[in-house]
């Protein structure tokens, strides 16, 4: 079966997956395609490795941006792909490849067929860290070309294609980073009592976070702390000197992130104490919660609801995932939706393969809403 130009475009950049603020190949790929557009209406500038794309509107009063991020993560891809990752342990396991698809697929559709208004396309490197967003919105580039509103989406595994979710308000939490290094005596595998064993310390710290969402959270506040790397030790008989814990903590208000940061100190220095250590805590990246502006999500809920009959809107809950896209709306007006990719594996996850055809309905659905947004002023 022949797949849509869009879809080749995502497994393109499928292969040439790149961690953050490296990515230099997708860079490329995209200013190549870019050029083979039409140009009279477009403005292309770089920033770092993302790229803004301004389209002229016919009659603009205002600019409506759509931003895609563009980086990869440190993933072993497990795909049936014959497409898969070329760069060895990096994988686009969050859906960046198909949100660039998508945000080329717009691009094309309005540099066809443009609005009355500006249109501004954000290709931002970096979301899955250190943050594009907050650095790209200082910049001058898009200090020159802000625009009025933005909006994006989020690929979502769990609902089926055709399927959209969203709400007005919180949909995303704030997040930390945590990187926390212990530093031990080490020593021989058979003498315990002469060393200072991290990887036990390590052990200890991991289980005493857990207390702190079960014990220290208000039950009706949510939050998560989730260690997903520990490093330690050298050999299987050395007693480790050195533990490091790679975690990220997600809250839903900054009370809750500063308290749990609190509990987080006093449990480091409790191992400190408690098992002769030395310890320091780095928290890393931080992105503020993705708040969507409530008139403009219930206006387009609506919209949805009422003019795109093959849409199902679903009203979702707010999750405990980051994005740093919610900078751009701590100051511009918009929102995010999940976009139902239905796929049995979920974000993140080695196996993920989301499905394509979500590509054309999210072209579709946002070119028709940019399309009345522009009318509505
Ligand atoms: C949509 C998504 O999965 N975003 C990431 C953002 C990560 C932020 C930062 N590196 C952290 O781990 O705190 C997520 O993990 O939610």
């Amino acid at each position: 079966m022949a797949i849509s130009s869009f879809a080749q475009i995502r497994r393109d950049l499928h292969q040439i997956p790149e961690p953050g603020f490296q990515e230099v190949k997708t860079q490329k790929y995209l200013l190549d395609y870019l050029e083979k557009l039409p140009q009279e209406r477009l403005q292309i500038k770089l920033w770092r490795t993302g790229i803004l794309v301004k389209i002229a509107g016919t009659a603009p009063k205002r600019t409506i941006a759509w931003r895609t991020d563009m980086d990869g993560l440190p993933i072993v891809e497990e795909t049936s792909y014959p497409f898969r990752s070329l760069h060895e342990g990096y994988m686009h396991a969050c859906g960046h490849d198909m949100h660039m698809a998508i945000a080329l697929g717009l691009l094309t559709h309005f540099v066809q067929n443009p609005i009355a208004d500006d249109l501004l396309f954000l290709f931002q490197p970096a979301e899955e860290g250190p943050g594009g967003a907050l650095p790209m919105m200082e910049g001058e580039e898009f200090a020159s070309w802000r625009p009025d509103c933005i909006f994006a989406l989020h690929i979502a595994p769990e609902y089926p294609v055709g399927h959209i979710a969203t709400k007005p308000g919180i949909l995303f939490a704030n997040t930390s980073e945590l990187f926390v290094d212990l530093v031990g005596k080490g020593g021989h595998a058979a003498f315990p009592h002469k060393a200072n064993d991290m990887v036990v310390a390590g052990s200890h710290l991991v289980t005493q976070l857990q207390s702190v969402i079960a014990r220290n959270i208000d039950p009706l506040d949510s939050a998560v702390i989730t260690v997903g790397k520990i490093e330690g030790g050298t050999k299987q008989n050395i007693i480790a000197e050195r533990a490091r814990l790679e975690g990220t903590i997600r809250t839903f208000s900054m009370e809750s992130m500063a308290l749990v940061k609190g509990r987080i100190e006093s449990l480091v220095k409790g191992i400190e104490a408690g098992f002769e250590c030395s310890a320091t805590i780095d928290y890393g990246c931080g992105y503020c919660q993705v708040y969507n502006n409530e008139q403009l999500t219930n206006d387009f809920m609506d919209w949805v609801q009422h003019e795109c009959n093959d849409v199902t809107l679903v009203h979702c809950k707010e999750a405990m995932t980051g994005e740093d896209f919610g900078y751009f709306l701590t100051e511009i007006p918009g929102f995010l939706f999940w976009l139902g990719v239905q796929t049995p594996y979920g974000l993140h996850h080695a196996k993920i393969e989301p499905n394509e055809d979500a590509i054309e309905v999210a072209i579709h659905l946002v070119s028709r809403y940019f399309t009345w947004l522009s009318k509505q002023s």
